[in-house]
């Protein structure tokens, strides 16, 4: 018996025609799908428009600033008064403590107070707002201990010669905070510097004269009234502010690219469609590959239209820097944050994950973001010591890259008359002299005191790209995934990974029987278990023994030798916490033997939690069993997994199918992976279609498909391309009973000259289908043989149902007595049933040809005894599959009991 390998196609070959039907895929479900490209596209638009929209309101908010508008006719603001202290936004009146609108000293010195006190009259101020203090000195101390409690203070030096006042020499200090309020920058010169300085001079000045000619003097007399206006002016040209605010913006765009990536990635890995893929012989390098030229299509679309939005609303950064340098900037920016979701692809395992690592993701780089866009790290000095560090660690962020290349771009687009960048300069027109050392040409740009041009920023961008890519694939090979799988960190060192070594089938095996033995030393007696079970096993340990001493060949494609088409040799499951290897472990199989000849439907039955699912994933290759493995017609699951993908045809317990995909798609896909043309494809597709009767909704999406729909399609795609061993996890689960019976049907053509292996919690089904059945429970084999067979050895065997004369029960109530004493002896069994007008006779573990013989000896009374009825029913599957689980509770409660529960 031999199994024909599929043609397999080149490597290149099979690789291009993956790729291409996965990329369809790709683009099939994005586009059909909640995150497609239009959302993204839209979100683009989106993002320009806020952009655009904050650019307007800021520019209507500067607009009210007096600098912005057309001033004809200035107004002249007196400088007469001194603001109370009051009036100002921090020096405020508070508890016990009131604010002073003149510090003043020395206050000892006569001349000092005369002008303070004209000071007060002539500005109409309090009083009490006025202090003064003996030095300079400790007005500043003072100050220092009453933070924003004072508007100035001033210091007079008053040069006295013969009694009179002479000269003045004064200092005067004031709060130089500016405050923003009254909807304008609050200059603290105009506010409260001039008019007290004012109001000093000219109260000095009059002192002084006072002095020097007399108070009633006419030359004492002097007027002195101060002004103060801008300049009359043209508006100044409001400026936009779009370098400053938009990088956050555009940052975001790409941040909604990495969420959709990372959710439409891990939503495959979560509903198992890549494992299915893989089981059917999906090239993990075209998973990659597909997805990655994908998303180049997604992000050039975007990041064509982010420029081409920003033109439309006249961005001047898009309008005019070089459109290929707008556009790469972007480009290569998405691309790498999608590689960078391809890095936590490897970490993640619920789809709704991607939103909160988005968020994270986006609020870490808006930080980074508001360092960049003020100008460090990126700087002229950034060679310098610590600088460095700094400028090579942000660089490996992308939007760090992003928003230093949108500064620039803003930068060179800053006024009207700015030239903007073409793509030429792309790495000129940064230069780390400072202003006063370049030589500025009129028409380029050139940014003094700068580092990181955007020639740099694209190749940073095009490493980070391909590096983050490898690191992601390498992660996704060390890092458990879902059915806790993954290589060691090294894999890629061992040469084995590279190139595909002969595997030594002796050694392999003759561990295997070394560890059955040491199992059975310690485990528990042959005896203990059901003799065809260990009947199984034996033989199978014999043909281990066989090939391992050279007596029998593996039976595979390369031999000529008989053999039979599928056997599992220990195979064990043990599971353990990817966090925690070392901690609990549970044992899901604990060493299963098994043989099924081709042709044959192997159902395996077992209750919830058996370790049925398990064991098949074992295998199939999706789970790496603990030990133990099987051959496949002659090819070992353990070390021969791709030649046997090219046979295999799997229906998983839970359907791993795409909402938006047809049946059709689904099947075509299939077909493709499995190395077909697209023509072949196409008329598979559709026998299948047939085949499983969905012809008739094949074009539908598969969301709108009911739960047998789905499950049909599930089966129909594990037998595509006519594949020699079928596993089949509960297929007719959710079918109504014509469909299941149809399915029956498809199952039973579909096993000529194949293998079968099948899981079901229907008994009826395993008796009509399976031509062997074993029975699973807590990971072990308890039976194993046909229907019969188990029937006999595990149910009661067959039941003979005897129906009494209702009319003579009622005329005669000992009736029943009778016949059973005739019956008895005649039949040598004795009734386990007797009620109402039936007699029922269990002919434990008879075989038929007994069976018979009693029945015949019954009906010699029948005329006699008046019988009714006689009826010969063997135990039900039902029954026997109770009893076997009846059986394990029972052997776990007598353990227990004694004290001696063994390790489940
Ligand atoms: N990834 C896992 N980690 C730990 N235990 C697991 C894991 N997967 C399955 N198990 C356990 O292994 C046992 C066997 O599970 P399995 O799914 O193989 O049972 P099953 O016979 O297919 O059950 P059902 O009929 O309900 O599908 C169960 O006790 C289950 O809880």
């Amino acid at each position: 018996m031999k199994v024909a390998l599929k043609p397999q196609q080149g490597y290149a070959k099979r690789l291009a025609s993956q790729v291409a039907v996965l990329l369809k895929k790709n683009a099939v479900t994005t586009l059909r799908g909640a995150n497609s490209p239009v959302l993204r596209i839209g979100a683009a638009f989106g993002f320009i428009l806020i952009i655009f929209l904050v650019d307007i309101a800021l520019q209507a908010d500067m607009a009210d600033n007096e600098q912005y508008k057309n001033v004809f006719d200035p107004e002249v603001r007196s400088m007469d008064s001194i603001p109370d202290c009051s009036e100002d936004l921090y020096l405020k009146d508070s508890e016990g403590e009131p604010c002073y609108n003149l510090l003043y000293a020395p206050k000892g010195d006569v001349f000092v107070k005369e002008v303070v006190d004209h000071v007060i009259a002539s500005t109409g101020s309090k009083p009490s707002r006025f202090m003064g203090m003996d030095t300079s000195a400790e007005i500043d101390a003072w100050m220092d201990q009453h933070k924003e409690r004072a508007q100035a203070a001033v210091f007079l030096d008053v040069e006295v010669v013969g009694g009179k006042p002479v000269g003045i020499d004064y200092d005067l200090q004031t709060n130089s905070s500016v405050r923003y309020f009254k909807n304008e920058f609050q200059s603290p010169n105009f506010f409260s510097q001039v008019p007290v300085q004012v109001a000093v001079e000219r109260e000095g000045a009059k002192m002084l004269a006072r002095h020097k000619f007399g108070s009633l003097s006419a030359e004492a007399d002097i007027s002195w009234s101060v002004g103060i206006s801008s300049f009359a002016h043209p508006p100044m040209v409001i400026e936009s502010r779009i370098p400053e605010f938009a990088a956050p913006f555009l940052y975001a765009v790409g941040m909604f690219n990495f969420v959709a990536t990372l959710i439409a990635l891990v939503t495959e890995r979560q509903t198992g469609q890549r494992q299915g893929m893989r089981n059917a012989g999906m090239l993990e390098s075209s998973f990659w590959i597909s997805w990655y030229l994908w998303e180049v299509v997604t992000n050039f679309m975007t990041s064509s239209f982010i420029v081409l939005f920003g033109m439309m609303f006249q961005f001047r950064i898009f309008l005019k820097n070089n459109y290929g340098l707008t556009f790469f900037l972007f480009f290569l920016f998405q691309m790498t944050m999608t590689s960078l979701a391809f890095i936590f692809f490897a970490f993640m395992r619920r789809p709704q994950a991607a939103v909160s690592i988005g968020f994270f993701v986006y609020f870490l780089g808006y930080i980074m973001i508001a360092v960049v866009v003020s100008g460090w790290p990126y700087d002229g000095s950034y060679e310098n010591g610590l600088n460095y560090v700094f400028y090579m660690i942000l660089s490996i962020f992308p939007w760090n890259l992003l928003a230093k290349g949108l500064t620039d771009f803003g930068d060179a687009t800053a006024t009207k008359e700015s030239p903007g960048l073409r793509w030429g300069e792309r790495s000129s027109y940064c230069v780390t002299e400072d202003f006063t050392s370049v030589r500025f040409i009129p028409g380029t740009y050139i940014k003094p005191n700068c580092s990181m041009p955007l020639d740099e920023i694209f190749k940073w961008l095009t490493v980070e790209m391909f590096v983050f890519m490898l690191l992601a694939v390498y992660l996704d090979n060390i890092v458990p995934n879902e059915y806790n799988n993954y290589r060691p960190f090294y894999y890629f060192l061992d040469p084995s990974y590279w190139l595909t070594r002969g595997w030594n089938a002796r050694d392999h095996f003759s561990g295997i029987v070394a560890e059955k033995a040491t199992s059975d030393a310690a485990g528990r007696s042959a005896s203990a278990r059901n003799e065809d079970v260990v009947q199984e096993e034996n033989e199978l340990v014999d043909k281990l023994r066989r090939i391992v001493s050279g007596q029998e060949g593996l039976g595979n494609a390369s031999e000529t030798q008989e053999g039979t088409a599928m056997s599992v040799f220990g195979m064990k499951k043990t599971y353990s916490s990817p966090l925690n290897p070392c901690g609990a472990k549970f044992k899901a199989v604990k060493g299963v033997w098994l043989s099924v000849d081709e042709g044959q439907i192997f159902c395996l039955l077992g209750p919830n939690g058996a370790g049925k699912t398990t064991l098949i994933n074992c295998l199939t290759g999706v789970l790496k069993a603990t030990s133990g493995d099987a051959l496949m017609y002659g090819y070992s699951v353990k070390h021969e997994l791709d030649k046997i993908r090219t046979f295999l045809g799997v229906c998983p317990q839970f359907d791993t199918l795409w909402d938006t995909l047809s049946g059709r798609e689904h099947l075509e896909i299939f077909a493709t992976l499995k190395g077909m043309s697209r023509e072949e494809a196409k008329v598979e597709a559709e026998q299948k279609l047939e085949m499983v009767q969905l012809s008739k909704d094949a074009d539908k999406p598969v969301g709108q498909y009911s739960g047998g729909m789905r499950r049909r399609v599930s089966v129909a795609i594990s037998l595509i391309s006519d594949p020699s061993v079928i596993f089949l996890d509960e297929p007719t689960t959710g079918l109504d009973p014509v469909t299941r019976r149809h399915m029956w049907t498809v199952i039973q053509e579909a096993a000529k000259g194949r293998v079968i292996i099948l899981t079901t919690h229907s008994m009826e089904e395993a008796d009509i289908l399976g031509n062997r059945i074993a029975i699973l429970s807590k990971g072990e084999l308890h039976c194993i043989g046909s229907s019969v067979r188990l029937k006999s050895s595990f149910g009661s065997g067959y039941k003979l149902l005897v129906q009494l004369d209702k009319g003579r029960m009622r005329q005669d109530p000992t009736h029943k007595e009778e016949v059973i004493a005739k019956l008895n002896p005649a039949i040598g069994f004795m009734p386990i049933d007797q009620s109402n007008d039936t007699i029922t006779y269990s002919l434990n573990h008879e075989d038929s040809e007994v069976a018979q013989e009693v029945l015949e000896k019954v009906e010699q009374y029948k005329e006699e005894l008046g019988l009714q009825g006689l009826q010969l029913n063997l135990s039900t599957l039902e029954e026997v599959f109770l009893n076997v689980a009846r059986g394990q509770t029972n052997a776990v409660v007598l353990n227990n009991s004694t004290g001696l529960l063994q390790e489940e």
